[in-house]
């Protein structure tokens, strides 16, 4: 059975811009760039596992959209990710790089510039279209 990997991660919007993150490269998919998160945990919300993830990670606290932006899945060597994208307002603190590479902030037209996970690209398309 191929293992399911139920990943959340954000879409983090300040000034027209979108956050993205360099994986670290000693990680699975190391050196390409997804929206920050993670795994769900037991008993947690889609909600709360993207708060939860953006608060160790990069130091921030959000808010979360109650409606995923886009759901895929996609079928790595290691399992299957099945990502959910929600987008997100910053409450408080800068983002910090504990476990990214790198962080940048992208205009959507811009997106298409970097390298993604493979299970992102549904998402950069849509942000794509979106043309703010
Ligand atoms: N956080 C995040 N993970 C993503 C995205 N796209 C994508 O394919 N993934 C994959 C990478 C990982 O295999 C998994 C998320 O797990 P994670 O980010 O908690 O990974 P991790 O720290 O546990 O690191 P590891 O398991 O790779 O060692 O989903 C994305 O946009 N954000």
């Amino acid at each position: 059975m191929l293992k399911q990997i139920n990943v959340v991660g954000a879409i983090l919007i300040q000034h027209h811009q979108i956050l993205c993150a360099k994986r670290g490269g000693n990680k699975s998919l190391g050196g390409l760039w997804e929206f920050p998160g993670g795994k769900i945990e037991p008993n947690e919300t889609p909600q709360q596992a993207l708060k939860r993830e953006l608060q160790e990670e990069l130091r921030i606290d959000v808010t979360v959209e109650d409606t995923p932006f886009e759901k895929t899945s996609y079928v790595y060597d290691f399992g299957q990710v099945n990502l959910t994208t929600f987008l997100c307002h910053l409450n408080h603190g800068t983002p910090k790089l504990t476990e990214h590479e790198a962080i940048l902030w992208l205009a959507p037209h811009e997106l298409n510039q970097l390298k993604w996970a493979p299970a992102d690209i549904p998402t950069v398309q849509k942000l794509i279209q979106l043309n703010w």
